[in-house]
């Protein structure tokens, strides 16, 4: 038996007129510094996954959207040395406003097969030929 904490983020990955995807850089100071996410964070007691994405990308970006316009697409299951994290990603077209860095983070936004060449935390590797069979 295992008993490692299973630890619950919920990722977006927020999509562009363009069919780009945003990524946003992990600031110094916190775990995986550098590295390049999709916006999300950890669920929250009493949270639905969708709820927190509509807080996070609340709080990280400024803009709002719906749960009506997060659609799944696949999961991540990755083991850490301190934690199992399960991660659930969305896609997003519809959203309000235009992603801010309001937590200092950098932002870019990038085509579906430019996401191989960043330095990205382990755990998303498995999730980007999803995002260019749906993005080309
Ligand atoms: N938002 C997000 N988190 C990810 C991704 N990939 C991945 O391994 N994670 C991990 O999921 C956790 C997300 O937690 P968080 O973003 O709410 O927490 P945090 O910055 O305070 O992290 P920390 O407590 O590890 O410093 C982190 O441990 C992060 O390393 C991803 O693509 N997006």
């Amino acid at each position: 038996m295992n008993d490692k904490k299973l630890l619950l983020v919920a990722a977006c990955a927020l999509i562009d007129a363009d069919n780009r995807v945003l990524v946003a850089e992990r600031p110094a100071g916190k775990s995986l510094a550098g590295l390049w996410e999709f916006p999300g964070g950890k669920v929250e007691p009493g949270e639905t996954p969708e709820a927190t994405l509509i807080r996070e990308l609340t709080e990280e970006l400024g803009i709002a959207t719906k749960a009506a316009c997060l659609a799944p697409l696949t999961f991540a299951s990755y083991e850490y040395e301190r934690f199992h994290l399960l991660m659930p990603l969305y896609v997003c077209r519809r959203f309000e406003g235009i992603p801010q860095p309001l937590e200092g983070q950098r932002l870019k936004w990038v085509r579906a097969a430019a996401l191989r060449d960043l330095p990205m935390p382990p755990a998303d590797a498995p999730l980007i030929p999803f995002l260019q069979d749906l993005l080309g």
